[in-house]
């Protein structure tokens, strides 16, 4: 699975964000209300007080609305449970991912305590607080989707609003107890309302085509928007959302992660925050005087000048100072979330210019930092790797040097 795309930066960042159908609906071609066969609870009878695990089975689809589809398996990733509205070609994926991410005869690892408790934040409603020291890259929680619904399913004018919401209540219906009561407590009401408040846009297909995704991760929602977050996350292909400490984080601190791009100067941010969830950020950026606020804009803009050099091999501008600065700009902003795409870049700049024990060196810290934001599953893993082993050997080797 891989992130949606919602801006291209020079290194081809990924970002994972968060959505919200689109609205008003301003027409509905066919009313597919009659397709609909809502689940009752009725149906999953001695679930509430079964001890077993539920065996992983899919099933389904337990009616439709236009292509989509609803299936659900309440044994999923070794019994966490997940519920589909999706099409048939993707429940096939799903099962694929399963049957290799989650084999049933690999025993699950029990889950040790949460290193974070639910209270409540000062303007923010709920929010998560480290119980516990956290050091930069520690892992604060792995969840797969409880749902995971296709994002034609909000935008094709062929399944109209009360189709979509009888199809998300006979989902909600078909989650396992416990998966449900967490789904159900999330910020939002409506089904539809608190996926439009707390989901990821996730690429089930690996960018095949049409596995485009909305992914809810109940526990997950809990974590407010930061604009200089202490915690990063990423999708991995087996459709865990991984979140991860960037920075050490003292006990009682609120862990928070970007709902947004954080390179967006401060205005960008809060009209994107107040057009998609409908809050004003009181993040402690946000809450910064205007001279504060002034001065993070000119450093993003600095930053935004500096990477668009590096990304270009012909320009002369590019030394070693101007590393170190892309490198101080990144830590000024305590952009510790989002560091990644920067030493990438300064790691094959600073071999470009044939300093080998600094691109190495960066190649390390850009490998360290995808591994936080990207996951395992990254691309430009490989890349650092083979960077940090042998830079004389890289093709980029004394490249703005030879020019
Ligand atoms: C994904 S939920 C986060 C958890 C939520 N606070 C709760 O009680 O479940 C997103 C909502 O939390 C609140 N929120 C998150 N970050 C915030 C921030 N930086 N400033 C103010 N409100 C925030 C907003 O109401 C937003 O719609």
């Amino acid at each position: 699975a891989q992130h949606q795309h919602t801006f291209q930066r020079p290194q081809q960042h990924l970002e994972s964000c968060k959505w919200r159908p689109p609205a008003p609906r301003l027409a509905c071609a066919i009313d597919e209300t009659e397709e609909q066969q809502p689940v009752s609870e009725a149906q999953a009878p001695n679930e509430e007080t079964d001890p077993q695990p539920w065996p992983s089975r899919w099933e389904g689809p337990h009616g439709c609305a236009g292509r989509y589809c609803l299936f659900a398996n309440k044994g999923f990733a070794r019994g966490r449970g997940i519920v589909a509205i999706t099409t048939t070609q993707n429940v096939e994926r799903l099962k694929r991912i399963e049957k290799e991410e989650y084999p049933p005869d690999e025993k699950p690892q029990p889950d040790s305590p949460p290193p974070y408790v639910v209270a409540e934040v000062e303007g923010k409603g709920l929010g998560l607080l480290a119980n516990k020291t956290l050091h930069r890259g520690d892992t604060i929680m792995k969840k797969t989707p409880a749902m995971l619904v296709h994002r034609a399913f909000f935008e094709s004018v062929a399944v109209a609003p009360q189709s979509q919401d009888a199809l998300l209540d006979s989902a909600v219906a078909l989650l396992p107890p416990p998966l449900r009561k967490e789904f159900l407590a999330q910020m939002g009401g409506s089904p539809s309302a608190i996926l439009a408040t707390n989901s990821f846009q996730m690429d089930i297909g690996s960018g095949s085509g049409d596995g485009h995704h909305y992914g809810n991760f109940p526990e997950v929602s809990r974590l407010n928007h930061d604009c200089r977050p202490n915690a990063a996350f990423h999708i991995g292909a087996d459709l865990a959302h991984t979140t991860m400490a960037a920075r050490d984080v003292d006990p009682r601190t609120e862990l928070a992660i970007s709902y947004i791009d954080p390179l967006l100067p401060r205005a960008a941010r809060q009209q994107r925050i107040r057009h998609a969830w409908d809050f004003a950020c009181g993040c402690a950026l946000c809450s910064s005087s205007h001279k504060a606020a002034d001065k993070s804009d000119a450093r993003l803009r600095e930053i935004a000048r500096i990477e668009a050099a590096l990304a270009d091999f012909t320009d002369e501008s590019v030394t070693a100072r101007v590393l170190g600065r892309l490198v101080q700009l990144y830590a000024d902003e305590r952009l510790d979330a989002s560091v990644a795409g920067a030493y990438t870049l300064v790691a094959l700049n600073y071999n470009m210019l044939g300093d080998a024990r600094s691109a190495q060196r960066y190649a390390r810290l850009a490998h360290e930092a995808l591994l936080v934001e990207k996951g395992p599953g990254h691309g430009d893993l490989a890349e650092m790797a083979e960077l940090a082993r042998s830079p004389r050997a890289h093709f980029t080797w004394r490249a703005r040097v030879r020019r």
